[in-house]
């Protein structure tokens, strides 16, 4: 039996044009290939999306694909929607993405753009897996559990990614873009916020778990150019400039290869591959200074561009006089794990550090409490990639 369709679009994500481009191209393909949605829908305000699905699929039984026009926001708040009304588990719900977001890092990450491709046809990509009816691929998903107070253990929220989840600068990036968005509607606007928040700290402390399937924990080693089992503590003490964690992805935006094993070294478990930078492995950190904040701002800004450049970023190592390069032995600037999880415990002064980013939502930790994050197999959610 084929799946029932629905045509969501999201008209205000991005920079505003997915409805054109669902008249024009979407549905006309759509219906030169002989699919007729059940329903087409435009999302009408924030956390529309989600009812739509919801009340879809009480009335349309068994498979359900969903042609996506939106960026990663849109899912994210579908995803929610569905598992926050306890979704039945034999469920399944197949995406076809049309990327009319700002980043549209799980498209970007499923279909490298190659300069060759006409934009439309490009754009077209995950609707053709769908109707060449390839074997959709099933989404990892992170989910994040505020708890208050440091021994009580009493969830307050529960939220799932679907990309990333992230602290510290990106959590703010995520933050201050969002202030952004009309005057500024594509990536541009990361970069401004990057720029603003670039010489923050965070304080706070970070306990990793290993992926469950394997037991451990694994570093990116520049040397070996791979993933290797991890022999430190997996208690890392701050502060930190960046930390970040994905699943799905390798990419954050077309270019922004922040997560570049993801593809290189395709997991082999339910796992998050986590993305951390901390001032104090810089040979030359002495103490927390507006000075000594200011200068790693520019060495955190390296990191960034070379995550631009094909993910080098990770292979960026210290020199003795704290000159990142590539071409230097010594330790990593950035530190990469794969893990099954971590556990984000803010400093309970440091508003900023109590920030936390699912997918562009932004959370906040309550003082003296923590964020635990862990990646969860689903076997609802599948994408044509
Ligand atoms: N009709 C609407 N008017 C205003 N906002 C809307 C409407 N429909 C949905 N939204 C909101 O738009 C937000 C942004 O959507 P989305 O994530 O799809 O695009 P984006 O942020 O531009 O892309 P990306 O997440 O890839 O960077 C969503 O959080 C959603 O709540």
């Amino acid at each position: 039996m084929s799946a029932t369709v629905l045509v969501l679009y999201n008209p205000a994500s991005g920079d505003s044009t997915a409805k054109e481009f669902f008249e024009n191209h979407v549905l006309p393909y759509l219906n030169g290939n002989g699919i007729r949605p059940a329903a087409v829908v435009a999302t009408e305000y924030p956390g529309h999306a989600g009812t739509v699905v919801t009340d879809f699929l009480q009335k349309h039984h068994g498979e359900v694909t969903i042609v996506l026009g939106s960026g990663d926001g849109t899912l994210h708040e579908i995803v929610n929607a569905l598992l926050g009304r306890a979704l039945d588990a034999a469920r399944v719900i197949t995406f076809a993405l049309v990327p009319c977001g700002t980043a549209n890092a799980l498209f970007s990450s499923l279909f490298m753009s190659m300069s060759e491709t006409p934009v439309v046809a490009y754009k077209l990509f995950s609707l053709d897996a769908f109707i060449a009816r390839s074997r959709p691929k099933p989404l990892t998903l992170a989910r994040t559990t505020l708890y208050e107070g440091p021994t009580q253990y009493i969830p307050c929220h529960g939220i799932v990614s679907v990309v990333v989840t992230s602290t510290a600068l990106h959590a703010s990036i995520l933050e201050d873009s969002e202030l952004l968005r009309k005057e500024i509607p594509g990536i541009e606007r990361f970069k401004i916020a990057a720029q603003q928040n670039k010489t923050r700290w965070y304080r706070s402390r970070v306990k990793l778990s290993p992926v469950p399937s394997t037991g451990s924990v694994q570093v990116y080693d520049p040397d070996l150019n791979a993933l290797v089992p991890f022999k430190g503590s997996l208690d890392l003490s701050g502060p930190f400039a960046y930390f970040l964690s994905t699943v799905n992805v390798d990419r954050l935006e077309p270019t922004f290869r922040i997560a570049p094993q993801f593809s290189t070294a395709l997991p082999d478990g339910t796992s998050l591959d986590v993305v951390i930078v901390r001032p104090q492995r810089d040979p030359v950190f002495t103490s927390d200074t507006p000075q000594a904040r200011e200068a790693f701002g520019t060495k955190v800004f390296t990191v960034l561009t070379a995550a631009y450049q094909d993910g080098s970023h990770i292979r960026l190592r210290y020199k003795e006089n704290g000159d990142i390069s590539e071409d230097n032995d010594g330790p990593t600037v950035v530190e990469y794990f794969r893990c099954g999880g971590w556990e984000w415990i803010p400093d309970e002064a440091d508003e900023k550090a109590r920030l936390v980013c699912s997918d562009g939502a932004i959370l906040r930790v309550a003082a003296g409490g923590r964020a635990v994050c862990g990646a969860i197999e689903s076997n609802n959610f599948l994408v044509y990639g």
